[in-house]
């Protein structure tokens, strides 16, 4: 049966209907201390006060009552046609309790949307108290780099909003969007020089030890280990926020490669070596390419993978390697697929590779867990360093000497650039001051990366 209507019969419509009358609508809404969550701006053709944005889960927007595009026209009954935002904003946040709006209803906003599901790793820290730029420096939402955000909404092509991903106050904050925080920071850039990695690693990195070399060459004093790819491209990306999702690797899934980085003689070797002997089942490291002749004790495959110059020089332009280098006449180098017979093992690989490398890592096949061991304070590496060596390369046979002042600085100040350039791209950052403790720390982040949810880039879990 058709449903019986129940409304009443209405009276036709007056003509002479006053809109700015009938159209406005009183709210009252019971601000506390909490913000009201809402952002206003003069529209710069009718001079009206209009809601620019509502935060989120902000108090405004849990009223339901006022909407983006209302005309505000009284607060406490007070006019604000002649007003300026600013003197608006400051009445607002002078009052407490009860606040009556008088507001001209826009048009309505579109009421389904759902909350969004998208997480972005921030990139780079934030503050809005220090964003000229921001409509509402109370509205901003801080970060560190590492954080992860969910976005709430990407509606303005400028501010984003977010809030801190398991947060459970769901008051969203705004943050600059990826767009307008890739413009402003690339014209950052363009005024500022950053320190160049490339000039300090120069003297001080060379071949990782992986290879099983000295570092320097002794003649030239130069970096046997040459980038090969312009560090001015690393310039260019400009870090602000990488879409993420919670990836858990399944039990019985290949691992995920495990890529550690930091300063020449912070001790990467050592803390692969302490890996390797907790478990020799489940860890194990690359054997590195070379030229070089085969000594009488060394087997193929095992110290090296011993091939023709020709080959090598092949599998240099087929991109085969993670990195290489040439010393004395010869190539040494880490290729893909040595990295891939070991995961093929199901086994947890160990690598270390120079910071720029990292990008080319960052695939759906290897989902690098990189792990950067930082040196403590110079004071700590003195102490810690008293009785160890490091192999210098000032001599052919690379002989361990003990660290010089001048090692502990480079090894600081190295960090640091490293820390600046590529700290986006660390997911746990291992101080390695006391060294059983920096080793137990390591152990505890890939047993966790092993078993627990990580958030990854989406792209890794599309493939
Ligand atoms: N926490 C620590 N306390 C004391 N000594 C340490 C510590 N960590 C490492 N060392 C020592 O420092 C020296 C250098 O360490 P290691 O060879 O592992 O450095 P590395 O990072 O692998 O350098 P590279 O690969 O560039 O040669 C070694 O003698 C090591 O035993």
């Amino acid at each position: 049966s058709p449903p019986e209507r129940y409304d009443p019969e209405l009276p036709p419509l007056p003509d002479d209907i006053d809109d700015d009358e009938d159209s406005v609508k009183i709210i009252r809404l019971v601000k506390n201390k909490e913000p009201l969550g809402a952002t206003i701006s003069r529209d710069e053709q009718t001079g009206a006060i209009l809601i620019a944005r509502i935060m989120r889960g902000g108090a405004a927007d849990r009223s339901g009552l006022i909407h983006v595009g209302d005309e505000l026209k009284e607060v406490n009954g007070i006019p604000v046609d002649d007003k300026k935002p600013e003197e608006i904003i400051r009445i607002l946040a002078q009052s407490q309790g009860a606040i009556t709006f008088k507001v001209v209803p826009g048009l309505k906003e579109d009421a389904t949307t759902k909350e969004p599901k998208v997480y972005m790793k921030a990139l780079f820290d934030y503050d809005p108290m220090d964003d000229k730029a921001i409509p509402c420096k109370e509205a901003g939402l801080a970060f560190k780099k590492g954080d992860i955000l969910q976005i709430m909404s990407q509606d303005d092509a400028t501010w984003w909003q977010a809030k801190h991903e398991g947060d459970a106050n769901p008051r969203a904050g705004l943050i600059p969007s990826k767009q307008f925080q890739e413009r402003r920071f690339a014209l950052r850039r363009s005024v500022t020089t950053l320190p160049s990695l490339r000039s300090s690693t120069r003297r001080a990195s060379g071949f990782r030890r992986s290879f099983r070399l000295s570092r320097k060459d002794k003649k030239t004093n130069k970096s046997m280990y040459e980038c090969k790819k312009s560090e001015l491209y690393d310039m260019a990306d400009v870090p602000t926020y990488e879409e993420v999702t919670a990836y858990r690797r399944q039990s019985g899934a290949k691992h995920r490669l495990v890529v550690l980085v930091g300063p020449t003689g912070i001790g990467m070797n050592e803390l692969k070596r302490k890996l390797l002997i907790s478990d020799p089942q489940h860890f194990s490291v690359t054997i590195p390419h070379t030229t070089r002749a085969k000594k009488n004790q060394e087997n193929d495959g095992v110290e090296y993978h011993f091939i023709a110059k020709h080959l090598f020089e092949t599998d240099i332009h087929n991109n085969k390697f993670i990195e290489y280098g040439e010393y004395k006449g010869n190539y040494y180098g880490t290729s893909l697929d040595s990295v891939r017979s070991v995961l093929s093992k199901h086994k947890v690989c160990l690598l270390d590779v120079q910071p720029h490398t990292i990008k080319h890592l960052r695939t759906a096949e290897f989902k690098p867990f990189v792990v950067f061991v930082k040196p403590p304070s110079i004071e700590r590496l003195r102490e810690t360093r008293k009785n160890a060596k490091i192999i210098s390369g000032k001599d052919d046979k690379g002989t361990a000497k003990p660290f010089t002042e001048d090692d502990f600085q480079e090894m600081v100040r190295t960090a640091q650039i490293m820390e600046t350039q590529y700290g986006h791209l660390f997911e746990k950052v291992i101080v390695n001051d006391d060294l059983s403790t920096a080793f137990s720390e390591l152990r505890l982040a890939l047993k966790k990366v092993e078993t627990e949810n990580h958030w990854v880039p989406v792209s890794w879990t599309h493939s």
